[in-house]
């Protein structure tokens, strides 16, 4: 048996634009997630990390069909996810369960936590036992560090970091095996971000769960991830266990995304080259042809507006990675090259990519 909870294949989500006085008229599509092949094993905690608007958030709610994927396959302990109905759906619902970012906004201030609570146990029939129902609530606010007493109370009574504890105790209370965490601590405190993280790791040890994390921050799920996925555009572009992905990233867009990361150890820090990736991502309606970073990869060449590459086992460390030339670039065997030159070549028949001029390869920047 595959020791895979959750198996994703070539999954695609895109978005229909649509124009005309009545919206009838389809002038193009959304690539959100444009062909994500990934698997979660079971206990594991996998981290998905990228820059706001590639495609993360959409993954998560395509895997739970909170948006219909537009195509590809999603398994969940050996279930074909798309071909679920009805009632079926219903359970499989039960068994993954979502948090969100912001506590604020995603529970409702007029619900005190035990109808917060309560209504994911109806939705579900759970609710008629009222004995039952109680010893689960408090066993659920026990679980997350809170005491019984907090379901008489609202949200707004509660600070951000235990108003995210609510939102996690609303994920447990239905006994899920999957949490799709999106951006968990981002809208915390620093020094609660931590403890959320604690929390959640040691929920993972107790409740034997398996975690999806979504975050934008490399730094949040680098000591919680037992393998990372760095997502780029709607795809995939590299894939490693956690420490193997810091010690070794391949792929540009990871090398630009760990350059911001800070290295405790200021020897390392003062050597290591810096990629500094700013302006925003190429719009997801109109992405670049090949590799979708290379109008912001200060190693691209012909071949990679030519060709998409596919994410590959690099060795047999079981590292993936989207990049023609990653082994070159391993090596030092690639100039790099000032991508806003590039692009501005009077020659050049194509505009430059959003944000392409921002790219800058540095060597001598203090540490951030
Ligand atoms: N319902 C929708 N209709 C059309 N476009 C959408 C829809 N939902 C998301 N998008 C677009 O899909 C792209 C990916 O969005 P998504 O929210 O998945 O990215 P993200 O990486 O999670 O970013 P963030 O961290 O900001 O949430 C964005 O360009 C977004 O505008």
């Amino acid at each position: 048996m595959s020791d895979a909870l959750l198996e994703i294949d070539d999954l695609k989500v895109h978005f229909p634009i649509k124009s005309g006085l009545l919206f009838d008229r389809t002038v193009g599509h959304v690539y959100a997630v444009d062909g994500v092949s990934l698997k979660v094993r079971r206990g594991e905690t996998y981290g998905l990390v990228g820059e706001s608007g590639c495609g993360k958030t959409t993954l998560g709610r395509g895997l739970l069909r909170l948006v219909e994927p537009t195509s590809g396959t999603i398994t969940f302990d050996g279930t074909d996810v798309r071909a679920l109905q009805g009632e079926k759906m219903r359970l499989f619902r039960r068994r993954i369960q979502m948090v969100f970012q912001d506590p604020m906004s995603s529970l409702d201030p007029r619900q005190s936590v035990e109808s917060l609570l309560v209504e994911g146990l109806k939705a579900h029939g759970l609710h008629k036992d009222k004995a039952d129902v109680q010893r689960r609530l408090r066993s659920t606010l026990d679980s997350v560090g809170l005491p019984a007493s907090a379901l008489n109370n609202y949200p707004h009574e509660f600070s951000g970091g235990q108003r995210q504890r609510i939102g996690i105790a609303r994920a447990l209370v239905l006994g899920p095996e999957l949490i799709v965490a999106d951006e968990p601590v981002s809208a915390l405190d620093v020094s609660i971000q931590a403890q959320v993280i604690n929390l959640l790791g040691d929920l993972q040890d107790s409740l034997g769960l398996t975690y999806l994390v979504i975050a934008h921050d490399l730094a949040v799920v680098r000591h919680i991830s037992d393998t990372i996925g760095v997502m780029y555009l709607g795809s995939l572009v590299e894939e490693a266990d956690g420490d193997q992905l810091y010690e070794r990233p391949l792929h540009p867009y990871t090398k630009a995304l760990l350059s911001a990361v800070p290295i405790p150890d200021p020897q390392v820090e003062d050597r290591r080259e810096r990629i500094l990736l700013a302006g925003d991502l190429p719009s997801p309606a109109a992405p670049p042809s090949g590799c979708r970073f290379r109008t912001r990869c200060p190693w691209s060449q012909q071949r990679c507006a030519e060709e998409r590459p596919e994410l590959r086992v690099f060795d047999d460390t079981g590292q993936r990675v989207a990049c023609h030339f990653a082994e070159e670039i391993l090596r030092g065997e690639l100039e790099m090259h000032d991508v806003r030159a590039e692009l501005v070549r009077p020659d050049s028949d194509t505009a430059p990519a959003v944000g392409a001029e921002l790219i800058q390869t540095r060597t001598d920047l203090p540490a951030p």
